[in-house]
């Protein structure tokens, strides 16, 4: 009764009851659960119940709730210092680590996902001299006006192409591609090729679900940006430090100019960055002409918690990343087994420890298109059921789930036993 009567009240003082729009149980008959506290790779509400959690607060927590090293991190460093607005070692040690061992020249931080893809366009148009960018459907780049196309996430799971209060004006140079598509985007730059800025392209899509890109699709990108003299840059905010240490950077062996970064980097706490190399760095502010600023970036408590928590994974990178892997598979073989013996049509997407179950007809969901044919009915039933049996799942088909390093084969185990129940 406490998560209905909180869900209830949010929504008399927050929009929908949130802060933001893929928190709301939307089409559940369930409400949210309210949670209280996290710990390892479980939460638990308000109501004392407890779940395992896929969703780790959307991609930041591959460590697990309440790291003992990132608390540690956090209190130490609060206790002396919250917030400055001026340099610190802090920030330094964080941006070395980054810079050292992801091999990038140079990283900016900010404040959120957003901020950085937003602030990763305007670079790329500031050293280019040219406006148009080149998208793709079913990739989320953030809440910026110009990514407002045809976007994944919330706006997908709505069922919108865009969003009201963005002006015709503010996406007239963002060019959208099909993902996957080699043949279009070759069309797309033979067309614009000499006004394109950049492609900003999700190269492990997680916010139409999950979905891959194919790595002929990527090379076909790099060579065309390396032909017409755009910028190409990998929006790694889900990815990074989640699917490799180098993100899928380090999977495909393809480097663009930018890379973009959020959730992991921040340890849970909010946190963005990009960076890439020297000579387009180089133009920002105050150095360059390109402006981008912010009072709390590279805020003393969240440098000291996503240092924690990168440091800890670079650490352990190896040992991590196999673990992540092998779980990864038991759970995508458990759950193919089920559906199997279920009679249920699905596409299970997974690469490392980051999967979507779509409820699809299609034999594979590779683009937007295919991954917008999902039931969205049958997904809202399982993910009910699925939180009601104690398992925390995202209440949308276009989201990606996500397992940590606390997760075990207990977890994992009755995650396929529980879906074998429900259907
Ligand atoms: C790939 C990607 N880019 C950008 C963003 C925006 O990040 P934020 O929500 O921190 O603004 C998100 C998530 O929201 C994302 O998944
Ligand atoms: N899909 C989004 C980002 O990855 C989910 C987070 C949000 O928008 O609240």
């Amino acid at each position: 009764m406490q998560n209905q009567k909180i869900y209830h009240e949010s929504k008399k003082y927050m929009p929908g009851g949130v802060n933001s729009p893929v928190r709301a149980f939307t089409g559940l008959n369930i409400a949210p659960p309210a949670l209280v506290r996290g710990e390892g790779a479980y939460v638990y509400d308000i109501e004392g119940k407890r779940y395992a959690d896929y969703v780790g607060a959307w991609g930041p927590m591959i460590l697990g709730h309440c790291d003992e090293d990132v608390v540690k991190a956090i209190e130490d460093t609060a206790n002396s210092s919250i917030a400055f607005g001026a340099v610190t070692e802090l920030e330094l040690r964080f941006a070395k680590l980054i810079c050292d061992t992801t091999g990038i020249d140079m990283i900016r931080f900010v404040n959120s996902g957003t901020e950085a893809t937003m602030s990763a366009v305007r670079l790329a148009r500031g050293y280019t001299g040219r406006d148009k960018i080149v998208k793709f459907s079913g990739c989320y780049h953030g809440h910026y006006d110009g990514f407002l196309v045809l976007a994944g996430s919330g706006i997908m799971t709505q069922g919108i192409a865009g969003s009201a209060g963005v002006p015709e004006d503010h996406v007239k140079n963002t060019i959208i591609g099909e993902y996957n598509n080699v043949e279009q985007i070759r069309h797309i730059f033979e067309k614009f090729g000499e006004q394109i800025a950049c492609v900003i392209v999700e190269p492990i899509a997680g916010n139409m679900g999950v979905v891959p890109a194919k790595r002929e699709f990527l090379m076909e990108i790099r060579k065309l940006c390396d032909a017409y003299g755009s910028l190409l840059i990998f929006d790694e905010v889900i990815t990074g430090f989640r699917v490799a240490y180098r993100g899928a950077r380090e999977i495909y062996e393809i480097e663009p100019e930018l890379v973009t970064y959020g959730k992991i980097i921040g340890g849970g706490l909010p946190c963005g960055a990009y960076g890439g190399k020297r000579e387009i760095m180089s133009i920002l502010s105050p150095v360059g002409p390109v402006y981008q600023a912010g009072t709390m970036s590279g805020n003393p408590v969240i440098m000291a918690a996503g240092y924690a928590t990168v440091k800890k994974i670079y650490d352990n990178r190896d040992k991590f990343y196999t673990y992540l892997e092998s779980l990864g598979q038991k759970l995508e073989d458990g759950l193919k087994k089920v559906f199997f013996e279920k009679g249920i049509k699905v596409v299970i997407n997974r690469v490392g420890s980051m999967f979507t179950i779509f409820f699809n007809d299609n034999d594979k969901v590779e683009n937007y298109e295919q991954a917008k044919a999902s039931n969205v009915n049958i997904y809202r039933h399982f993910a009910e059921q699925m939180i009601l049996k104690g398992n925390y799942i995202s209440p949308s088909q276009f989201e990606a789930l996500f397992l940590s390093i606390k997760h075990t084969d207990y977890e994992v185990e009755k995650f396929i036993e529980d879906v074998y129940q429900i259907f």
